[in-house]
């Protein structure tokens, strides 16, 4: 199970506003890759379009070998299953209702649907949601929806946009662990703000800056490549001269840990000019920071 998703120079203009900006990359057979991005940067854009939801602008996406906007469309459409961040949903039906009835959109026969459906909600936990009407139901609860029918077709590819949003961190920990055992063997792209998530459950992270890639690869080799200092953040209400910060933010400055004995030095600088800390944090070199280093912006 599981095949390769290849994006050409894909773009995608909404009037006169550049959502995508050309972006190219390929994602291995059963490999995991994680798009993230400020608001904004074009990753949901970006995911539809491979999902064959959104038609591009320009450039082309290939999943295990079709064009997924050319004539290979059927074929693709049909190994790809996409779940969006807030699937529409209408607000009076019953989540078996809303499998069967999308489901069918998608050419799945009612019973297969809903098997298929009820197996993936177990695996998450969330099964009850089957018999409850949408209105009824929470966020988390309507993603874990949207999820059960994009992996009931038994797809290849899957693509779920920022399935871990607005849950809490247990709620999202338990969410990952019925994920990686859904996911086995199955490419798969996801979209996420949290670096931690992306570092922990991708193979390769596609950073999205303004519509553009603007870095590409596994986490660790990015961490190598671009931030593999580790840094000092120094709360306090001013900074003293003579140190030089990489980075500054509202009541707090950065600053590289280039040697032993530099946070002991940076900290005596603030002490020697009569500053008060309030708090000093070693970061260690992650995607936040490789994030920082390729953007010059902040996660949020
Ligand atoms: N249907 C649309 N019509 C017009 N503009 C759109 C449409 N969809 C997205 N955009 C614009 O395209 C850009 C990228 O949006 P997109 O939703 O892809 O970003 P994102 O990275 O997924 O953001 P978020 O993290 O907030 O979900 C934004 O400027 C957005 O306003």
């Amino acid at each position: 199970m599981g095949c390769t998703v290849e994006a050409r120079g894909l773009r995608k203009r909404f009037g006169g506003r550049t959502a995508v900006a050309g972006v190219s990359f390929s994602v291995g057979d059963g490999e995991r890759a994680c798009i993230m991005g400020p608001n904004g940067s074009g990753k949901t854009t970006l995911l539809r379009m491979v999902s064959g939801v959104l038609r591009p602008s320009g450039g082309s996406v290939r999943v295990c070998g079709y064009d997924v906007w050319g004539d290979g469309w059927r074929e693709a459409r049909g190994l790809i299953g996409f779940a969006p961040q807030d699937p529409p949903m209408a607000r009076r039906m019953t989540g078996a209702e809303y499998i069967t009835v999308v489901g069918g959109l998608l050419g799945l026969s009612p019973g297969v649907a809903r098997r298929e459906a009820r197996r993936v909600l177990e695996m998450l936990g969330f099964e009850d949601v089957l018999g409850r009407v949408v209105a009824r139901l929470s966020g988390g609860q309507r993603r874990a929806l949207g999820i059960a029918l994009a992996l009931a077709s038994n797809p290849e590819v899957v693509v779920l946009d920022e399935p871990g949003s607005g849950l809490d961190v247990r709620a999202r920990e338990s969410l990952w662990a019925s994920l990686r055992k859904a996911f086995k063997g199955r490419t798969v792209l996801f979209s996420s703000h949290d670096p931690q998530e992306a570092e922990a459950e991708s193979d390769r992270v596609l950073i999205m800056h303004r519509g553009r890639l603007a870095a590409w690869g596994k986490p660790r080799e990015l961490i190598q490549r671009y931030a593999p200092k580790p840094r000092v953040r120094v709360w306090a209400d001013r900074a003293p001269d003579g140190l030089e910060p990489v980075h500054t933010g509202p009541g707090f400055s950065d600053y590289l840990i280039e040697a032993p004995g530099d946070v002991a030095r940076i900290a005596s600088a603030y002490s020697g000019a009569g500053i008060l800390v309030e708090r000093i944090e070693v970061l260690k070199p992650s995607l936040r920071e490789v994030f920082f280093a390729v953007t010059g912006e902040e996660m949020d």
